[in-house]
Order: structure tokens, then C-alpha cells, then sequence
């Protein structure tokens, strides 16, 4: 993944949207210390002052270990909780009041994380979770709660999510 590149596309995607392009900047900055653990330690100030702005200031939870592909979107933001293990596929849109993440199995493990498609847009008040995968282009209402997989393009609503339309 080239981190710069994907630094301009979202950028680009959210003109207009300075909340959102400050908080992918952060992003961005935060994902060059996956590259070495020098750089880890050498922006390890920086990494503190990310966590305690976005995370408890805008209350955006984005690690800087979780996958995305350029071109993502944040709308609103406040509540949003992403787990690290999460993969964004390109041009993804995220809103506020979202989950996105694993679930605890039976036996006491976690799950694995949910991988996302390109061109998902996700609406407010969503919960992915578990190890559910989302095709492309797919819109998912606000409100709904995805447990299952999702084929590519369509459009689900609901609690458990239903498809009501295909693209
Ligand atoms: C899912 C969505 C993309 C569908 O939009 P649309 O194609 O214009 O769909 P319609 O409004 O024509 O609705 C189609 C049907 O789905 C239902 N529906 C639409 N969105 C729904 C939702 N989020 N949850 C449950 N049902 C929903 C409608 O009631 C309608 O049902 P009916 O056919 O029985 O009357 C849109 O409703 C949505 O939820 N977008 C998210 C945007 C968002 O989060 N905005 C907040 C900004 S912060
Ligand atoms: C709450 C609202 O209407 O926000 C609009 C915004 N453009 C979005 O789609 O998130």
C-alpha cells in the first residue's frame, strides 16, 4: 500500500470535509510507523498525541494497524470505532456511530475482523462484525447490523441486514 498516494486520494475524497481530512491525514502520518519499528519509536510522541486527539478528542477510533485503501471517506465521525483488524478496500465511505470489528466467540477467542470491499458506503449507526466478508460497491443502510457476508453490488438495510436491491 503506498501511504502518500492514498494520503492525496483522500484527501481529494473529502473536500470539503476538513474534520475528515484532518483525521485521514493523522491516519496516514500514524500508518508510516507500521513500516519499522525505528520509525515506531522515533514518531512514538506523535502516536500518543494521535491517540489522545482523534481517539478520545474526536472519539474516532482508526488504528494505525487497520488496512485501507485510498480514497476513504469520513462523514461526521464522533463514535466511530474501527478495529485494527479491519480491511478497507478503495474509495470506502464511514459515518458516525459506527462498529466495525470482532466478535467473541464460544470458546472465549476473538473472531476475525470484518474485510470490506471497494466502494462501500456505509451509512450511520452501522455494527459489522465477526469475520463477515462485504463484496464491492455495496450500500449499507443506516441502522443496519451485518453478521453475514455480503455479495457485491447491492444495497442492504435491517437487523440482521437483507438485501433490497441489486445494483
Ligand atoms: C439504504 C439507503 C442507501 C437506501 O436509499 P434508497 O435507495 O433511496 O432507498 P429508499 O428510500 O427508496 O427505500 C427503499 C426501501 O428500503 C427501506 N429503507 C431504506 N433505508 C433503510 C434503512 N436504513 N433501514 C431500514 N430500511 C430502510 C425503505 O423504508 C423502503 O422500504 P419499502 O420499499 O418497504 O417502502 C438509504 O436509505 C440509507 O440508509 N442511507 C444511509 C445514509 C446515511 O447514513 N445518512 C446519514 C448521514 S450522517
Ligand atoms: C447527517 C447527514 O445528512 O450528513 C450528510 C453527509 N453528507 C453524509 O452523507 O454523511
Amino acid at each position: 500500500m503506498n501511504i502518500i498516494s492514498s494520503l492525496f486520494q483522500d484527501q481529494k475524497k473529502n473536500k470539503g470535509n476538513l474534520k475528515g481530512r484532518i483525521i485521514l491525514f493523522m491516519f496516514r502520518f500514524a500508518q508510516l510507523t507500521n513500516r519499522h519499528i525505528l520509525i515506531a519509536i522515533l514518531l512514538c510522541i506523535y502516536l500518543g498525541f494521535y491517540h489522545v486527539f482523534v481517539e478520545w478528542f474526536l472519539c474516532v477510533e482508526l488504528p494505525r494497524k487497520t488496512k485501507a485503501g485510498k480514497g476513504l471517506v469520513i462523514y461526521h465521525g464522533q463514535a466511530l470505532v474501527i478495529n485494527q483488524g479491519v480491511v478497507f478496500g478503495e474509495d470506502c465511505i464511514l459515518r458516525n456511530s459506527t462498529t466495525i470489528g470482532h466478535k467473541i466467540l464460544k470458546d472465549g477467542t476473538f473472531s476475525g475482523c470484518p474485510v470490506i470491499g471497494n466502494r462501500v458506503d456505509i451509512g450511520a449507526n452501522v455494527c459489522i462484525i465477526g469475520n463477515v466478508k462485504i463484496g464491492n460497491d455495496v450500500k449499507i443502510g443506516a441502522g443496519t447490523v451485518v453478521v453475514k457476508d455480503i455479495p457485491d453490488n447491492c444495497v442492504v438495510v435491517g437487523n440482521p441486514a437483507r438485501i433490497i436491491l441489486n445494483l
